[in-house]
């Protein structure tokens, strides 16, 4: 099989955790190449600890963490990789709770994003770009990143992370505190970055938001991802499991982990 085949991200017995406690444990899930995945889980389940595996934060005590890289053709192990090196490779992280630098501009915000790269011609064309299709934050990119409202944080907090030029986007519950109208444009604007070829791995506790803008959905339950969704079943089936499953707090029929499915 090759990577494309895998997918831009190929996680497989993933194991991680904070000391002795283990959060992870034998997860494996795949974020195929111009697609969402969605991984949904209650506090404390284990997506923050999963995204900061991938991104390098967290060292994984087992399993592997394989990287199609920006022209998809690479196969790539993330694992045991410092940081920097990771983002280097073309994964963002979009961290909870917005963490924009709040006394930077907007603008400087923006180069925050771009802090791996050494194109400087390219960051700027990259800015422009990001200005031009965002005018919110064109509007306002001489003004403090703290003085933005929460939706605007959230899309500048977006809008860093692409400054990376990322082929793999990790967003940590992107949704969280944001009005109805403001989860709509975020939803409109992950399907159109997937749109564009790039992978998503979405961490959520909001499964109507998720369920509406993912391809495939994992429950993060017991250290391990199942998927909720195969095949044929869809997206209604997926979102009719998980809002079954959180209306009823139980006894969801999932399917096998993926890592039975051979990628
Ligand atoms: N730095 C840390 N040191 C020790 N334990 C931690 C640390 N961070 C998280 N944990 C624990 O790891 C477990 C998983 O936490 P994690 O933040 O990954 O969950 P989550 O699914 O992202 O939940 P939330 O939505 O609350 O962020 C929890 O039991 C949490 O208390």
């Amino acid at each position: 099989m090759t990577a494309a085949h895998a997918g831009v991200l190929t996680v497989r017995g993933l194991a991680a955790g904070y000391g002795p406690q283990r959060v992870l444990r034998d997860l494996s899930l795949t974020v195929p190449r111009g697609a969402v995945a969605c991984l949904l889980g209650p506090n404390g389940a284990g997506k923050t600890t999963l995204l900061r595996t991938v991104v390098g934060a967290i060292g994984a005590a087992r399993g592997s963490i394989r990287y199609a890289g920006r022209d998809g053709g690479g196969d790539i192990e993330l694992g045991g990789r410092p940081p920097a090196d990771i983002v280097a490779l073309g994964v963002a992280l979009v961290p909870q709770h917005r963490m924009v630098f709040p006394s930077l501009s907007v603008r400087d915000n923006l180069l925050a994003g771009a802090s791996q790269r050494r194109d400087r011609q390219g960051i700027g064309a990259d800015l422009q770009r990001m200005l031009v299709r965002y005018p919110a934050l064109a509007e306002r990119q001489r003004q403090r990143a703290g003085t933005l409202s929460g939706g605007e944080q959230q899309m500048l907090a977006i809008a860093r992370a692409l400054m990376s030029r990322p082929a793999l986007l990790l967003m940590d519950e992107p949704s969280q505190g944001l009005a109805p109208r403001r989860v709509q444009e975020l939803s409109a604007w992950i399907r159109e970055l997937a749109g564009e070829g790039m992978g998503i791995l979405l961490a959520e506790q909001n499964a109507v938001f998720a369920s509406a803008v993912a391809d495939r959905s994992y429950l993060l339950q017991d250290g391990k991802a199942l998927r909720l969704d195969r095949g044929d079943a869809g997206r209604q089936d997926a979102r009719a499991a998980v809002a079954g499953w959180w209306e009823a707090g139980a006894g969801l029929p999932v399917s096998a982990p993926d890592a039975r499915e051979g990628g």
